[in-house]
């Protein structure tokens, strides 16, 4: 089929090229003229696992190009809608006003009988909004088909998806689901479940999706406040809980807490919502989820401060990691850069090193040091936070990085690490909700450990 995708960012991006990969004719169409100009040299924007093959593959074969120019959509039989829905900058809810643009521009190069496809995330009744709008030309189909994706599987999620979703209503039903169903034919016939639903429906799935997720991160991150609490340890409660088949371990893993682009924005957008329909206790739970997420990155800060004396002022700490998790570029509310922030806020030296995410947090963050290898950045550190649980982190030898400390306290806030064997290496390790690796502050202070 000839396919339009608007927006190219990390979800655009990503559905456009497993398209172009599954056989269909891609245009690709965004504002940015830069990301269009690498994109159309088959090179990646951001940092995607699997991306960059994709993209050159199907750029070079010629079923994927791109553009600024939205009349290239106008030979498409389908056009998804990828553009962003961030938080509005003088609230909670989400800023439609890329949407809204994107699906004005659409308006007037769609072709006749050709289907709209939404993919953003949305606030529920935007769909309706857009409807009125597209009404307007009484000959353009409409469809919601929200997406799942995670970055750093973002390639794999999209060929292999566990669920496709399809909001589809009125006279125009029918034929919206058979253009869908051609779509993604060759994910239906390797047997992915899919869900037709009305638009409200399709919109609420993907809100609340995102919610449970951030549900039981911060279910399992107030569970390791108690844990701290009361002695007790929050990776082998969550390694027990997780055992149990109806709990499921992922999700589970307990310590600084979810950010990026979708979760917290998206658990603020649907409390707005709840609260302009009137189920306070939903808005309220939602409230309650962003609050305990926020709380762990403070927690983290208070403890390096415990760790250090009392204060993490003048002293020299080192952060490993910049991303929101890992396996991606993506710095957007990312809890690293925000406890980095803190600690810089605090009057300490900071230093960050992340493998993918440096250039993206440079700019944004001059009043911090940026090393890209992460020895160089351990060097004449008083204090490690590891704060983004990258592979190469993981396998930090504790010899090595003991060495050039100037002191072995690590505060490991993804309880990532071995501690065993770093405290074997004479490392004082801490983390949260793990209370029995938490040492007294004023010991810790107390035991330099310069070599
Ligand atoms: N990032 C992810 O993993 C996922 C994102 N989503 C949702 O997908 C949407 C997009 O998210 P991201 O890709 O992360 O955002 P992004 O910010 O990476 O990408 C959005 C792109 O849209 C472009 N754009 C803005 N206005 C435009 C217009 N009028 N015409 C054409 N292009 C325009 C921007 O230049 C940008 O490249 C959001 O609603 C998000 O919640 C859903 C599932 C996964
Ligand atoms: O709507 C979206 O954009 C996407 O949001 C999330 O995907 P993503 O933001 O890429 O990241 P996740 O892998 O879900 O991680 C989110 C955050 O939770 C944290 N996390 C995750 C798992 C865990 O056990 N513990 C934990 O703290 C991660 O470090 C990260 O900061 C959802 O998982 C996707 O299904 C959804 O499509």
């Amino acid at each position: 089929m000839r396919i339009s995708v608007i927006g190219c960012g990390y979800l655009g991006a990503v559905h456009a090229a497993t398209l172009a990969s599954m056989g269909h004719d891609v245009v690709g169409i965004d504002t940015d003229e830069s990301k269009v100009r690498l994109l159309s040299r088959g090179v990646a924007p951001f940092y995607e696992p699997g991306l960059e093959e994709l993209l050159a593959h199907t750029t070079a074969q010629g079923t994927l190009r791109f553009s600024r120019d939205f009349s290239e959509t106008s030979g498409a039989d389908v056009h998804f809608l990828c553009v962003g829905t961030p938080q509005s900058k003088t609230g909670d809810g989400a800023d439609l006003g890329y949407l809204l643009a994107a699906t004005q521009e659409l308006r007037r190069h769609a072709r006749a009988g050709s289907l709209v496809v939404g993919k953003s995330t949305v606030p529920v009744g935007t769909v309706d909004v857009l409807g009125d709008l597209l009404a307007e030309r009484g000959d353009l189909l409409l469809a919601w088909n929200p997406e799942f994706l995670r970055q750093g599987t973002a390639v794999k999620d999209s060929l292999v998806p566990d669920r496709l979703v399809y909001g589809a209503e009125g006279p125009q039903e029918k034929r919206a689901v058979e253009m869908l169903d051609a779509v993604y034919a060759p994910l239906l016939g390797a047997g992915v479940p899919r869900i037709v639903c009305n638009f409200a429906t399709a919109e609420l799935i993907k809100s609340a999706a995102n919610a449970y997720l951030a549900t039981k991160l911060s279910f399992i991150n107030a569970m390791g406040e108690l844990c701290d609490a009361a002695g007790a340890d929050v990776v082998a409660l969550s390694e027990a809980m997780g055992l149990d088949p109806r709990i499921g371990a992922r999700y589970l893993h307990a310590g600084l807490g979810f950010g990026g682009g979708c979760l917290p924005k998206d658990i603020r957008s649907l409390r707005t919502q709840a609260g302009s329909l009137g189920v306070t206790a939903l808005e309220d739970w939602m409230g309650s989820v962003d609050t305990i997420n926020r709380e762990q990155r403070a927690r983290s800060v208070s403890l390096a401060a415990d760790l250090l004396g009392g204060s993490v002022a003048g002293r020299q700490v080192t952060v490993l990691g910049a991303a929101f998790k890992p396996d991606t570029d993506d710095i957007r509310d990312s809890p690293a850069m925000d406890v980095a922030m803190r600690l810089v806020e605090a009057g300490a030296h900071v230093t960050v090193t992340d493998p993918k995410a440096i250039n993206n947090a440079w700019l944004r963050f001059p009043q911090m040091r940026f090393e890209t290898k992460p020895l160089a950045a351990l060097d004449g550190a008083e204090l490690v936070v590891l704060a983004t649980e990258w592979d190469e982190f993981c396998r930090l030898d504790p010899a090595v990085a003991g060495k050039l400390v100037r002191r072995r306290l690590l505060l490991d806030t993804r309880n990532a690490l071995d501690a065993d064997s770093w405290a074997a290496e004479g490392w004082t390790v801490a983390g949260l909700g793990v209370p029995g690796r938490r040492p007294r502050a004023r010991a810790a202070a107390g035991q330099p450990t310069s070599v």
